[in-house]
């Protein structure tokens, strides 16, 4: 099948203590499919997973997402900040063969349109073998003002990796592919 046959996979990481043992619900999950289903005018599926803050835990998880669900685009949130456990950006960097740093600015930049402390997100990206990896702060809030940021750029940046075609709606996302 050729890449632009099939529905993109995409899976939806959440990065939280307390979302992962129950302390409260995971909000940001769903907000990050909602957006999604917003944005994207081709098919895809979703593969969401939910792990605690560290590391290994999101390593081994975006590795799992990559290498045997095979998803062609990962989204977290959570674990971007200061605090000691807000180890998403190492987790990430240890899964990925490249980063992609202009994401992460671009998306702290938008988010100072929305609060001055969009500037503690380390949020990051980068590709692990023919997908891409992008990192959003963990409030509910920040989802949607992060993946608008950064999406016109993400159908061509998965064209140029290999990975599935996709299409956005251009009346909340006009996609960029340079001619
Ligand atoms: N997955 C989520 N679902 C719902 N609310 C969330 C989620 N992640 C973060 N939040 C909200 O955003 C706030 C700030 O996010 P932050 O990542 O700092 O949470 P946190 O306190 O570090 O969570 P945890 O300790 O469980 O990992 C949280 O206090 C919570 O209100
Ligand atoms: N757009 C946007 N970015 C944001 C925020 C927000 O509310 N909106 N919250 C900030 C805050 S308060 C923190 S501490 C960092 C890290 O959040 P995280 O640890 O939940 O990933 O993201 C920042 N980025």
């Amino acid at each position: 099948m050729t890449p632009s046959a099939r529905p993109a996979r995409i899976g939806i990481l959440t990065v939280s203590d307390r979302a992962s043992s129950g302390g409260y619900a995971d909000a940001s999950g769903p907000a990050m499919h909602a957006v999604l289903a917003e944005i994207l005018a081709s098919p895809w599926e979703a593969v969401a997973r939910t792990v605690p803050d560290g590391v290994e835990s999101v390593r081994d998880a975006l590795i799992r997402l990559v290498d045997d669900a095979h998803c062609d685009l990962v989204l977290t949130t959570g674990g971007t900040g200061p605090a000691p456990r807000d180890l998403t950006p190492e987790g990430t960097e240890a899964a990925c063969d490249r980063m992609m740093p202009g994401f992460g600015e671009l998306m702290r930049r938008r988010g100072l349109d929305q609060v001055p402390t969009a500037i503690l997100s380390r949020q990051t990206a980068g590709l692990r073998g023919k997908a891409l990896i992008v990192n959003c702060p963990g409030r509910p809030s920040s989802i949607r003002v992060s993946l608008l940021a950064v999406f016109p750029a993400i159908p061509y940046c998965l064209d140029l990796i290999g990975a599935a075609r996709i299409e956005t709606d251009p009346a909340v996302v006009q996609a960029f592919r340079p001619t």
